[in-house]
């Protein structure tokens, strides 16, 4: 007999979807992690990014009707202090009340049914990984005679810097370049693609390049970082942008050049679980290759998303506990919380195409063209959605305002398989920014 039903390794958003799902299943679960629990989105990733754009958010808007001075201490801080609350509905006594053994400290698997934390063995029918990733951090020249921020220490700035050199312009570079611009801080953003956040439709990550320019971001696109020095409180970037070499300085350097898998030290090649650099193997459960232990959360990817972890935290625990024999079908959706926010879920008309050539239809509509966005003066934005000759939603993309949550319905028509013309003969209140997804769906063809 096992002494647990399951045994988790790594309490983020991973592993604490795992333990309450197996707890609602009636499950003994025992969660270690080697700190606190929350993980990457609690301490480093989605809530203090999301609350430094929400100060941020507040000061750019005030900054229109008067002048305004920025307390950096007080806004790191206050960042501090939300995590701090955020935390708070995850901590150890509150998963204790729900039933859950916490455990600090760091595990590796033994066995296929036991791991072991410090000289401690636990035994557990089922074991998850949830350990996570961590910063890329780049091999270019100088780095290891730097200081240089990842999001692991930016929250923890005592005050804001005057100027930030951010490399990399996916979604953390984004996000944060946005943020850190509009409290005040001069901030050029390196990227090596010809555009930012070059994976999202192409026409709306160009549109929102737009805007953190006029808001006064120097951004640098086609632009790969080679080397980085200091001195004298000044760090110097070499980029090379098409085969030119130009130097850029600030006084502090951000690196969100992608994340790297945490898989080292866990035990995997002792019991023959099969990884790759990108993360663990598992299948449409997330069973990995060893029988009984799962993975879930971005040291599986490819999405790296806390709900994402959360849907395969669902997933693996269903098949573990309730030998379910089809997989829940996956449509994998997110948003880029910049102002305005970037919202997908599925194709672009760009993957569209290579998929179906022309055998689809495209629907945009300018945000210029709500009377809610006109009144607010939120017109930056656009929608766009891509349906199948069968009317039905193969993609998704919206910037503007709201859009994470405008997002929701038609990501519920696209899993539950509901024509998008069907749409038109819904009421939506006026004048609302959901009424975009009605105007979109009179031209959808039935
Ligand atoms: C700046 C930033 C902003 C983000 N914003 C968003 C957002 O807005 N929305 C969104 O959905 N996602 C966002 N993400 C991504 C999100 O944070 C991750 O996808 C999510 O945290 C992954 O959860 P996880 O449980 O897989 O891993 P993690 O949260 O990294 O948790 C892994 C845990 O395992 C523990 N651990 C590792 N090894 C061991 C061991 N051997 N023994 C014990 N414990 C161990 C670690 O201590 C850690 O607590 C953001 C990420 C960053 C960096
Ligand atoms: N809102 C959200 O949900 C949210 C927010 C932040 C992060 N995340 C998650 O975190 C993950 C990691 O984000 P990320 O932004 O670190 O990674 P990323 O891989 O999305 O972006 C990294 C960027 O760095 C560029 N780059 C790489 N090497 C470079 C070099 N030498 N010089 C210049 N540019 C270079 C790449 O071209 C790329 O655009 C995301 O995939 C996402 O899943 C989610």
């Amino acid at each position: 007999m096992f002494t647990y039903d399951v045994a988790i390794i790594g309490a983020g958003a991973g592993g604490l979807n795992t333990a309450m799902e197996a707890i609602s299943m009636g499950k003994k679960v025992v969660l270690v992690d080697k700190y606190k629990p929350g993980g990457e989105c609690t301490w480093a990733g989605c809530i203090p990014s999301k609350a430094l754009i929400q100060l941020a958010d507040e000061i750019h808007a005030a900054k229109k009707y008067a002048n305004i001075e920025v307390d950096g201490k007080q806004i790191m801080s206050k960042v501090r202090q939300l995590i701090e609350k955020a935390h708070q509905a995850e901590a150890v006594e509150q998963l204790q009340a729900a039933g859950i053994e916490y455990i600090q400290g760091d595990a590796k698997i033994n066995d296929q049914h036991s791991i072991r934390v410090a000289h401690e063995t636990i035994t557990a029918e089922k074991i998850v990984i949830a350990t996570g990733s961590r910063a890329l951090i780049p091999s270019i020249k100088g780095i290891n005679q730097v200081n240089y921020l990842t999001n692991e220490n930016v929250f923890q700035l005592e005050d804001l810097p005057n100027n930030l050199i951010v490399v990399g312009g996916g979604p953390i570079g984004v996000e944060l370049t946005q943020a850190f611009q509009r409290l005040g801080v001069q901030v050029k953003l390196v990227e090596m693609a010809d555009r930012i956040l070059f994976r999202e439709e192409k026409g709306l990550a160009q549109q929102l390049q737009g805007t953190l320019e006029e808001e006064g971001v120097q951004l640098y696109t086609s632009a790969k970082a080679l080397e980085v020095k200091q001195a004298n409180c000044t760090t110097t970037l070499t980029i090379d942008r098409n085969d030119v070499l130009e130097h850029i300085e600030a006084e502090q350097i951000l690196f969100a050049l992608g994340r790297k898998p945490n898989i080292k030290k866990i035990g995997l090649d002792d019991l023959g679980i099969r990884y790759t650099n990108k993360g663990i193997e598992v299948n449409e459960y997330n069973e990995t290759s060893v029988r009984n232990i799962y993975a879930v959360g971005d040291v599986v990817g490819p999405y790296l998303f806390s709900h994402m972890a959360g849907f395969q935290a669902k997933q693996a625990m269903r098949h573990a506990f309730l030998e379910m024999h089809t997989p829940i079908e996956q449509h994998p959706a997110w948003c880029t919380f910049t102002h305005p926010e970037l919202a997908r879920t599925g194709m672009t008309e760009n993957e569209a195409r290579e998929k179906f050539q022309d055998k689809f239809n495209v629907y945009t509509v300018s945000y210029s063209e709500l009377d809610r966005a006109v009144v607010d003066q939120k017109t930056t934005g656009e929608a766009k959605i891509i349906c199948d000759q069968d009317g039905f939603i193969i993609g998704a993309s919206i910037l503007g305002e709201r859009a994470c949550e405008l997002l929701g319905e038609l990501q519920l028509m696209k899993t539950f398989h509901i024509p998008f013309h069907k749409l038109k003969d819904t009421i939506h209140p006026y004048p609302s920014y959901s009424e975009i997804l009605t105007q979109l769906s009179n031209a959808a063809v039935e």
